[in-house]
């Protein structure tokens, strides 16, 4: 790829039809709970995407066996070897993403041990990972923080614990889940996300052998048991990027169809796409998103944990949110600091003010902390095509929604961090008619 730029040149209505393959939010944690098995595990509808890849190099380091399965986007992951892996090389594989923090309870189950480098992920806040350290010692991990990153041992095997999250963490949960099925005796978490993946992650763990059970008000029980196997599964389909693309069709004036896409994970999303005046349909493949023309309507947003709106879908939501007519107000709960993407559209020309300031309804853990965490979209604005740097995974896909609905063209710089969550996104792209192409006038498609 020619510097990591791709030039962008806007005023086309993205049109045609693209395949949403599995959830990046699944699939590496999926390949993680491979590790917990005393027998293959055969995964399907993997991307190909860049946290797949890493967490395929750090699962090799320790043992584990990967190998491309019958059918495409099949993944066979075999354990049987992990005891005797050599993971001396495990820094340079940590790479861009949060996954690694999931080995700890697998690798203490399996080896008594487990080291943990630097993680990834998108810089949109702090992104501590107190919660994970907090209940691994609950489980009777000890844990030893060196320069080079944490050291954890399990002097005796993990039991069950009662957890109650100070906040509903999807990692955080993950991580319980995984160290949980394992450990002696019953554990008990509270609070606990009850997002889409997890759910499917949950699935994952029974087909192994969990005991897992999900209580009404975010209360997961897991029965450790001894043993688990391996399992067969098909990761649910990425809503994130399914959303990704259904506001690329809103802010372009377009109309794409995302095959693989579904209503159950959608809702939330649905909702909100329609009352900001997208129009949508649903059919057993795939769900087909549209512009119907006439103006776009301005709405009141909070991002929340699941059920609620989706942090990771408000970016790609904003850009659409420049087009509707009037003022719109977001809130985002989850991240404090996931609204500095904004201030690039702002030089295209959309007239967005953020705020410290709670501006929904509900106040939340960044008010009066100082943390740009609100803001109002004024609109319709038009947009010009501008130089833009990519800022974080979802913030870049939102640069190239903006710059494909603006006038003239962009360069985007950056565009590889796109590939950590976007399969084949330029491929994907060009099918959809977008007129983008490299700096050496190759076409991205
Ligand atoms: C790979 C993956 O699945 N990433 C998703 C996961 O990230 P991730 O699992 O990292 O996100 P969390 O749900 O853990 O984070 C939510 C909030 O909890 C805070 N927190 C979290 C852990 C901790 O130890 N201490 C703490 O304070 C975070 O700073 C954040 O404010 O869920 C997020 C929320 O749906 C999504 O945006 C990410 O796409
Ligand atoms: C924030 C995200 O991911 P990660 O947790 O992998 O950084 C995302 O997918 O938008």
């Amino acid at each position: 790829m020619t510097d990591d730029v791709l030039l962008v040149h806007g005023g086309t209505p993205l049109e045609g039809e693209i395949h949403v393959r599995g959830a990046k939010n699944l699939v590496p944690k999926a390949m993680v709970a491979a590790l917990l098995g005393s027998e293959p595990s055969r995964l399907r509808n993997v991307p190909d995407i860049r946290d797949v890849r890493v967490v395929r190099g750090l699962l090799q380091l320790h043992g584990v066996t990967v190998k491309s399965g019958d059918e495409p986007g099949e993944l066979v992951l075999d354990p049987s070897k992990v005891e005797s892996a050599n993971v001396a090389d495990i820094d340079t594989h940590a790479g861009s993403s949060r996954i690694p923090i999931l080995f700890c309870g697998p690798l203490l189950h399996r080896l008594g041990h487990a080291f943990i480098p630097g993680l990834g992920g998108c810089d949109i806040g702090g992104r501590p990972i107190d919660f994970h350290f907090d209940v691994l010692r609950q489980f009777g991990a000890v844990i030893e923080k060196r320069p080079e990153g944490q050291y954890l041992e399990a002097p005796q095997r993990l039991r069950g614990t009662k957890i109650e999250l100070p906040y509903p963490s999807v990692g955080a949960t993950e991580q319980v889940l995984l160290t949980a099925v394992l450990a002696e005796g019953v554990t008990e978490l509270r609070n606990a996300a009850v997002e889409p993946e997890i759910v499917d992650l949950i699935c994952v763990l029974q087909k192994m052998g969990a005991i897992i059970a999900m209580d009404t008000d975010r209360v997961i029980r897991i029965t450790g048991v001894d043993k688990l196997g391996g399992y067969n599964h098909r990761a649910l389909p990425d809503r994130l990027e399914s959303a990704s693309w259904a506001c690329a069709a809103l802010a372009t004036e377009g109309n794409v169809y995302v095959r693989g896409a579904r209503q159950l994970e959608m809702m939330t999303f649905l909702n909100v796409f329609r009352k900001v005046g997208g129009a949508f349909e649903v059919d057993d493949d795939g769900i087909r998103f549209w512009h119907p023309g006439g103006p776009l309507n301005a709405i009141a947003l909070e991002t929340d944990v699941h059920p609620g709106f989706q942090t990771d879908w408000q970016q790609p939501l904003v850009v659409a949110l420049t087009q509707a007519t009037g003022l719109s107000i977001v809130h985002e709960t989850v991240y404090e600091s996931r609204l500095g993407f904004t201030s690039a559209l702002n030089q295209m020309g959309a007239h967005i003010q953020v705020y410290r300031e709670c501006l929904g309804g509900t106040p939340c853990r960044f008010g009066q902390r100082n943390f740009l965490h609100s803001a109002v979209v004024s609109g319709p604005t038009k947009l010009q095509g501008a130089d833009l740097v990519i800022p974080d995974l979802r913030g870049g896909f939102s640069y190239l929604i903006a710059a494909l609905a603006a006038q003239g063209t962009s360069r985007v710089h950056g565009i590889d961090l796109i590939n950590r969550g976007y399969e084949n996104f330029m491929h994907k792209l060009t099918a959809l008619g977008g007129n983008v192409e490299l700096p050496n006038g190759e076409l991205s498609g």
